[in-house]
């Protein structure tokens, strides 16, 4: 059995799908993979056994992802997984933002005894708010959750703006038409009423917004933040409220600094957190780890090139190396040099890797264990692994 190690509370319903695909959970300091949700990794000794690390959810900022590429550890993601409860949660936000809701049920809840009715009507003025038609939502980020809630925002008859300069062929068709495409991200701080961010944090999206963006918005703006800590200066967003530079900060990431603050709201980080969004992304994690672990194909993964493809062959070998020029020459003359016949050979590459997955029919015993060797002495490949065709 293969033993698979967790952190966080992981949806039940993707621990029993590896349970059910053979895996141990939790059993040994020898796992083969590892899936988690927030748990800090930088600070952990991962287990040399490890092959595999799928985070349920969409940030990997957890994670050293640097130092697993190095050796060979491929690192997915469960992109989409979790929009949707984000989404939600964006839009009550923004809702929060314009209408007193907090304020007016404390004050509802203090008005008990006597004539409730006359004293809530007397007073619930102080408790009006704006509404959000034709206000103008800014998205930075146009993802799986930056475009779900420009999309759904179009609907409550806002007008949107969004920035991603990161957008392709295949991620730009979901975005509706009616969404003004901003050219940088001032464009987008300067025009909107409403400014939520959605995207990664990297070392260059460290403090995105500071306060040279803050300057930039209208002092009556609303800021949003269901992306990470340390992407929005908290520092800098507590002054330029103080000032009156900005006029309320919705985030997600508790911070001492904003406790208590009469202009911020703080959710303590639960914007993924719905019973729908856990059971897909911790099954998305757990379907993918086995796929890896047991056929090659990578699916989402963060560090390494994706390969999909149909098993069909008895026998696979996967070949994590560098990304540099005649790899793929001197991995299928090593096959041929050893009497071993490619049925397929699949290559792709990212960045400063590649990935070969060599699909074979005729694999002795010998050869098998010569090669599980004598693949890794070629200079540049990181880590070899052989996949058996149970169902061939
Ligand atoms: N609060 C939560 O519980 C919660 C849940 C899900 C995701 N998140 C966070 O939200 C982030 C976005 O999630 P997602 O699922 O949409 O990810 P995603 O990868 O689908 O989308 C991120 C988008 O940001 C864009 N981007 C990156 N840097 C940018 C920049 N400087 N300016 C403009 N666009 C930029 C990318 O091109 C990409 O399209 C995640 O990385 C994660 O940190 C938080
Ligand atoms: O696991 C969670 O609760 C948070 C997930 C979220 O931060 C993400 O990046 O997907």
């Amino acid at each position: 059995m293969t033993t698979i190690k967790t952190y966080n509370a992981i949806s039940t319903i993707g621990l029993d799908y590896l349970k059910q695909h053979d895996y141990e959970i939790n059993t040994n300091d020898s796992p083969k993979g590892i899936l988690l949700r927030s748990q800090n990794l930088h600070n952990e000794k991962i287990a040399a056994s490890v092959r595999a690390v799928v985070r349920a959810g969409a940030g990997f900022n957890n994670i050293p992802v640097d130092d697993l590429s190095k050796r060979g550890v491929v690192v997915f993601n469960t992109p989409g997984g979790n929009a949707n409860a984000v989404k939600e949660l964006t839009l009550a936000s923004l809702i929060l933002a314009a209408r007193p809701v907090i304020g007016a049920i404390g004050f509802a809840n203090e008005t008990r005894g006597g004539d409730v009715s006359l004293r809530t009507e007397v007073s619930k003025g102080g408790y009006r708010g704006t509404e959000l038609a034709g206000k103008t939502l800014g998205v930075i980020g146009l993802g799986n959750v930056g475009s779900k809630v420009a999309n759904t925002a179009l609907a409550l008859d806002m007008d949107v703006i969004g920035y991603d300069p990161g957008l392709n062929a295949n991620t730009a068709w979901r975005i509706d038409r009616h969404i003004l495409h901003a050219k940088n991200v001032q464009e987008v701080l300067k025009k909107a009423d409403y400014i939520t961010v959605h995207i990664p944090l990297t070392d260059k999206n460290k403090f995105f917004i500071d306060s040279d963006s803050i300057a930039l918005m209208k002092p009556t703006a609303a800021l949003l933040n269901f992306s990470r800590s340390g992407i929005v200066n908290d520092l800098a967003a507590k002054a330029a409220l103080d000032d009156d530079k900005l006029r309320v900060y919705i985030t997600d990431f508790a911070d001492e600094a904003l406790f208590d603050h009469p202009k911020v709201i703080i959710t303590p980080h639960i914007g993924g957190s719905t019973v729908e969004a856990e059971d897909t992304s911790a099954l998305m994690a757990a379907r993918q780890l086995d796929e890896y672990l047991t056929t090659g194909n990578i699916i989402n993964s963060v560090n390494y090139p994706d390969i999909d493809e149909p098993f069909i062959t008895k026998y696979r070998v996967g070949i994590i190396h560098e990304n540099v020029p005649n790899m793929i020459s001197q991995i299928s003359k090593f096959f041929g040099d050893n009497d071993i016949n490619i049925e397929q050979l699949s290559n792709r590459a990212v960045g400063a890797y590649a990935y070969t997955l060599v699909a074979i029919n005729d694999f002795s015993d010998t050869q098998q264990e010569y090669v599980k060797t004598a693949l890794d002495d070629i200079p540049h490949v990181i880590l070899t692994r052989r996949y058996v065709n149970e169902n061939y």
